[in-house]
């Protein structure tokens, strides 16, 4: 896909429609493009390589907007492989390109490319160091741990364009972009970033001393107008904030039962308030939009049958994502549905309790194998709890 940038700063980067699972476990139902950019100047830098599911692809990209040019450098944002995959291939391409990184990427770029001698190519830079390429010059801003240690981004001051890395990414290829811009990009961040909010947070203080015209990350479209909406809701993301004031009514169900009573609390909570309410049945839905959606709203109701002594394995899974991704600041409430010796609740408040800032209502509704009526005021009352 072409995508015009400026007239020194090219779009070199590819869409892959193909792939089955981004990262081995999204799904990426439009794709997903994996940008790269090119700097021409007295000096030509490129900015990332690409997956090397496009190697070719990209390669064409590279030679097409060179015309003629060799590049002086490629600087490396981030070593994951759908961005990284190429640093050997181009290097052996173009043996005099020197590789700009941090000390942290040249000490696991190694690892990748254990066979590849990179030692006479490095250029380490550091906080602030500069980078100059005639007219153009990029300055480096570490950004480790959002999401990987070796992670810095890029500003370039004569058209202020931030090379954000995978800051401000998005699923879907370029040509098959949603016009909700925040509804993939949401899933993005939160599966991929969420853990890392106190590290986001930490760049945005840095982007904020920037005059940032346009940002270009390594997924999804370059950004050019209206920038502080996108980084203000960077900003409420990265710190725990809820975007949305509602009730996210997340549930599974071997049978039918619980599914039920969901449904049923869900028509209550509905008939109490005009906040947003959303109900996921999770072993039908996409785990990473549930995740996001876990985020997104200021409060949650899990609801799941007893399994095995403990809670059914869906949930589990569930809770599990939402504690490595650092889900807190939240208010949550909880249903559960046994036969014989409920123990859903009770796994699902050890979760619960391990995450920070998480208000667990004081009523839990016990369901024995069908919601009868004397479940009805329970789930009133959670309904008042959660709401309240
Ligand atoms: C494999 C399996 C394990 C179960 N383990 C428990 C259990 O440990 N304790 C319990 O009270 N019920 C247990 N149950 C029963 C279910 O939690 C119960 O029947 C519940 O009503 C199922 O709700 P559903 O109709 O939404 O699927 C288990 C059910 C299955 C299929």
């Amino acid at each position: 896909m072409q995508v015009k940038i400026s007239d020194s700063i090219k779009y070199i980067g590819v869409d892959d429609k193909t792939i089955d699972l981004f990262e081995s476990q999204y799904l990426v139902p439009n794709g997903i493009s994996y940008n790269s950019y090119l700097i021409v100047d007295e000096k030509v830098a490129i900015m990332d390589t690409v997956d090397k599911r496009k190697t070719d692809e990209w390669l064409e990209n590279l030679d097409r907007e060179l015309n003629g040019r060799t590049p002086d450098y490629l600087v490396i944002s981030h070593l994951e492989p759908d961005h990284a995959s190429n640093i050997k291939v181009v290097s052996e391409k173009y043996p005099s390109m020197k590789l700009v990184g941090n000390a942290k990427t040249f000490s696991m770029l190694p690892q990748f490319f254990p066979d590849f001698d990179f030692a006479d190519k490095t250029v380490t830079v550091k906080e602030g160091d500069e980078l100059e390429l005639g007219s153009h010059k990029l300055t480096f801003i570490m950004a480790p741990m959002v999401h990987w240690p070796e992670v810095m981004v890029s500003y370039e001051s004569a058209e202020k364009v931030l090379f954000s890395a995978d800051g401000f990414g998005t699923f879907g290829a370029l040509d098959a972009q949603e016009d909700d811009w925040a509804c993939e990009a949401r899933r993005y961040y939160f599966n991929i970033c969420g853990k890392y909010g106190v590290q986001v947070q930490n760049l945005l203080k840095k982007a904020a001393k920037l005059d940032i015209r346009k940002i270009c990350p390594l997924h999804g479209p370059v950004l050019d107008e209206n920038l502080g909406w996108y980084i203000g809701l960077y900003n409420t993301w990265s710190k725990y904030e809820p975007e949305t004031d509602g009730v996210f009514i997340a549930y599974c169900s071997v049978h039918g039962n619980t599914a039920k009573a969901a449904e049923k609390l869900c028509e209550i909570i509905k008939s109490k308030t005009d906040k947003k309410v959303s109900i996921a049945d999770l072993s039908r839905t996409d785990l990473a939009e549930d995740i996001e959606d876990a985020f997104r709203f200021s409060r949650m109701v899990v609801i799941a049958p007893s399994y095995d002594g403990g809670v059914f394995p869906i949930m589990n899974d569930f809770l599990h994502h939402l504690k490595i991704k650092g889900y807190k600041n939240r208010k949550v409430a909880m249903v559960e549905n046994g036969s014989w010796a409920p123990s859903a609740a009770k796994t699902m408040r050890t979760y619960l309790e391990e995450m920070k800032n998480v208000e667990i209502c004081p009523t839990v509704v016990t369901i024995r194998s069908a919601m009868k009526e004397e479940n009805i005021p329970q789930l009133e009352q959670l309904s008042d709890e959660i709401l309240g």
